[in-house]
């Protein structure tokens, strides 16, 4: 649709007028310096200006069919585009360019089908591949010779990888792998544009080599015509069915009736099957065919921060111009935003799409130092960073569906309109939940880390920096509550350590009363999710201390201010979330729950002139956030009505149906 220009709302505009800081300084901060804020702009303008956004119905008018079609014409033509104008701005072949992912948004109001072969495909050969089969298939992928996708979940399972079904099994007189679905529940599901959409694809089956099973391995496989785009013989192939967002991604199957493959296919840069089917396993880690799920679950955090920010620029900017009820007999009617409860569930949002922000990019700083670490042959930070991408994918994804979810009940009625835009940002969010790793899976593996961190500094061995606190619990630091960034950091970590040490005195309790260890941990299963939880907040409230004081060293007063009431909103907000938690396990009393909670209400009224200017901050353009709602000019009201003229369904006064049955009804002759 083109977005129809109208006068800034006066409420808004008043708002704007209100700003204390310079909101482009913000801007610059986020973005990582001014240069990139106007290179980010610069490739904006080239999308925008293409042309490619514009659709001719409302997305959400279309059928499930009609929106695909749609969505691979718009990938195809911003691929060309990202070949060709983009690049010569951008100066790299840079699919991790932060600013094509925020202008992809303006495209797509759901998902391309080609996200998988940027996000997964194209990272897997980058990760998996020897430097000769990396020259076979990289340039043909970022080249978009080849469009690829990313099989591991099948019908049976996502979660536990060693127990998927598919096999690929070694044939030394042919020199290839004979890939082959067993059984019904051996069908790849889900993976994203193998429907209808990809030509090859990363598959994961278990390696079968001289009759020995060596567990999971990545294939490189064909899988579709390149010229016809037909499934090759011996491929089943198509699109699952309709599901609560997602629906332009085509999310497909996949069996394998003995489909034959190239020995050369198996992604060997880890661990290799020779010509005589001689195994070679991995030189360092086990788990380095992982890799990519990691690299996605850093990149999650991003999504999180990302789709938050779109969600709560939307609700402030809603709220600032909403009027409703009164606040005292025969006064206007007040703007929705001044209402505490309504600042209590949309500024935290703010907070938090900071905080997930800087967190973000840190975990991506730390990914690319493992990475580096692990190019000189030392895997040993690999466990860690494990750890950190497993407990913030779960938590930021975790906390942003229900934050966005937040968002649209701030708007009322309107925020469940599809135009509002916040039904699709939350069912791309909570998918986020489940992809990649479910929540509790995730928690479950940072537990496991963190009881054997505890077991390393209660032998005096020295932990790695985010588990210190462990160190000083066992050396009987107690925590003195105090309200100070550092002071609440440090009764976070005194959580998660007495959280952590309860886990492991259970584990030990039960085993001493006979049961054997993995009973023993699947009984502590629920206290240790809530550790490895306690242990993520704890990172994250850190992390977000450290970076904004680090980040804004040179800044106004008034950004150094403002970005600091948001700190210790932040801190505030979770500390009387987690009472219970931090009576238990710090020295905070019912005073200092009392100030906090003064404290907290007293922020929401600093923050409040600001509000929408932190939000403009996010710099998200109209053609990004695709909301009746959160528009920068305010006009809500305005383009409500104009969707409503412009449903199909008004296109014409009578319907059909009336003359085939709601006639004959009325009239009795149905
Ligand atoms: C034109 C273009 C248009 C638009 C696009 C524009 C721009 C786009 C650009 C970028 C895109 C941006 C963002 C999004 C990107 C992509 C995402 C999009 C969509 C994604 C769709 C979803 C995909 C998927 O879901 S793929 C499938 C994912 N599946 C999972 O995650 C499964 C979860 N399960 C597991 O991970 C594991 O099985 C497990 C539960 C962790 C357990 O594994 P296992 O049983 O094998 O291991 P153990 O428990 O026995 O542990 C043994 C040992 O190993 C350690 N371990 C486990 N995992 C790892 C690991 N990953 N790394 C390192 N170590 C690991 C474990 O801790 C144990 O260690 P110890 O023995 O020492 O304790
Ligand atoms: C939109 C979307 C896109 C996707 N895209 C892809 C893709 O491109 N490629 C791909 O390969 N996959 C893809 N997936 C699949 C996704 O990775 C899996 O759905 C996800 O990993 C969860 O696995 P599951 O479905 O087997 O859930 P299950 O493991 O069956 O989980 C069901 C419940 O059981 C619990 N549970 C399971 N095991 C345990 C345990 N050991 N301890 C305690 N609780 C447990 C879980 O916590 C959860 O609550 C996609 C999924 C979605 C929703």
């Amino acid at each position: 649709m083109v977005l129809k220009k109208y006068n800034i709302n006066p409420d808004l505009a008043l708002e704007r007028q209100k700003c204390t800081f310079d909101i482009e300084e913000i801007i610059n901060i986020f973005d990582g310096g001014k240069e990139k804020t106007s290179q980010r702009r610069k490739i904006e303008d080239v999308v925008l200006k293409s042309g490619l956004c514009h659709d001719d119905v409302p997305e959400e008018c279309m059928s499930l069919k009609e929106r695909y079609e749609n969505a691979v014409r718009k990938s195809c033509f911003f691929s060309k585009l990202m070949k060709t104008e983009l690049q010569e701005i951008t100066g790299i072949e840079d699919f991790e360019t932060p600013a094509i992912r925020r202008i992809a948004d303006a495209l797509f109001k759901d998902i391309s089908p080609f996200l998988l072969h940027l996000g997964m495909f194209v990272p897997t050969i980058i990760g998996q591949c020897t430097s000769e089969q990396l020259m076979i298939w990289l340039p043909k992928a970022l080249d978009l010779q080849i469009i690829g996708g990313y099989a591991q979940t099948e019908l049976g399972h996502g979660t536990f990888i060693r127990g998927l079904e598919t096999t690929a099994t070694y044939d030394a007189d042919t020199e290839e792998f004979v890939l082959h679905t067993p059984t019904l529940t051996a069908h790849k599901w889900w993976a994203g544009g193998l429907g209808k959409t990809i030509n090859h694809c990363i598959v994961v089956a278990q390696l079968y080599t001289k009759g020995v099973c060596y567990g999971t391995h990545l294939f490189m496989v064909q899988i579709r015509d390149l010229d016809t785009h037909m499934p090759l013989p011996g491929i089943k192939v198509g699109e699952i069915g309709p599901r609560m967002g997602f629906s332009s991604a085509d999310n497909g199957f996949l069996g394998f009736n003995n489909f034959r493959i190239p020995r050369n296919n198996m992604l060997m840069k880890h661990a290799q099957v020779q010509k005589d089917g001689t195994y070679v396993k991995p030189a360092r880690h086990g788990k380095l065919t992982y890799q990519t799920m990691v690299f996605v679950r850093v990149t999650l955090v991003n999504e999180a921060a990302f789709n938050l920010s779109k969600a709560v620029t939307i609700a402030v900017r809603y709220s600032a111009v909403r009027r409703q009820s009164e606040m005292r007999p025969n006064e206007p009617e007040p703007q929705i935003l001044d209402y505490p409860t309504q600042q209590h569930k949309l500024f935290i949002g703010i907070a938090t799409a900071h905080a997930f922000q800087l967190t973000a990019n840190w975990l991506w700083n730390t990914f690319k130092s493992v990475l580096s670490d692990m190019k000189k042959g030392d895997v040993g930070t690999l466990p860690e960073l494990h750890a950190l991408s497993s407990c913030l994918k779960a938590v930021c994804t975790s906390d942003a569906a229900l934050l966005i979810e937040q968002c649209r009940y701030a708007c009322g009625g309107h925020g469940y309109m599809l135009s509002s835009n916040l039904p699709y940002i939350y069912s791309f969010v909570a998918a986020t939940r489940t992809y990649e790793g479910d929540y509790t899976i995730l928690l479950l593996q940072t537990a496991r880390f963190l009881v054997k961190a505890w077991e390393q500094a209660e032998a005096g061995k020295t932990v790695t920096p985010t588990v210190s606190y462990i160190s000083r619990s066992l050396k009987g630091e107690k925590n003195s509550w105090r309200s100070t960034d550092e002071g609440i950091i440090k009764s976070f970590q005194a959580v998660a350590a007495g959280k952590i040490a309860l886990c492991v005195k259970s584990i030990r309790d039960r085993m001493k009363s006979g049961l054997d260890y993995e009973d023993a941990w699947l009984l502590t299963t629920v206290q240790l999710v809530d550790a490895a939880e306690a242990h993520c907040r704890s990172v994250i409230l850190e992390t977000y201390c450290n970076e904004v004081r680090r980040l804004t060293k040179s800044s106004s007063d008034n950004v150094k201010i403002v970005m600091h009431q948001l700190v210790t909103l932040y801190l505030s907000y979770w500390t009387l979330q987690r009472t219970g938690d931090l009576l238990r396990y710090s020295s905070i009393s019912e005073k200092d729950i009392d100030f906090m909670q003064r404290q907290y209400e007293e922020l929401l009224q600093h923050i409040r002139p600001n509000a929408v200017a932190l939000v403009d901050a996010f710099d998200l353009r109209d053609e990004i956030l695709h909301s009746s709602l959160g528009a920068y000019d305010g006009r809500v009201y305005e383009r409500l009505m104009e969707q409503a003229e412009n449903n199909p369904m008004n296109a014409e006064p009578v319907n059909q149906s009336f003359h085939k049955y709601i006639k004959p009804l009325l009239q009795g002759k149905l």
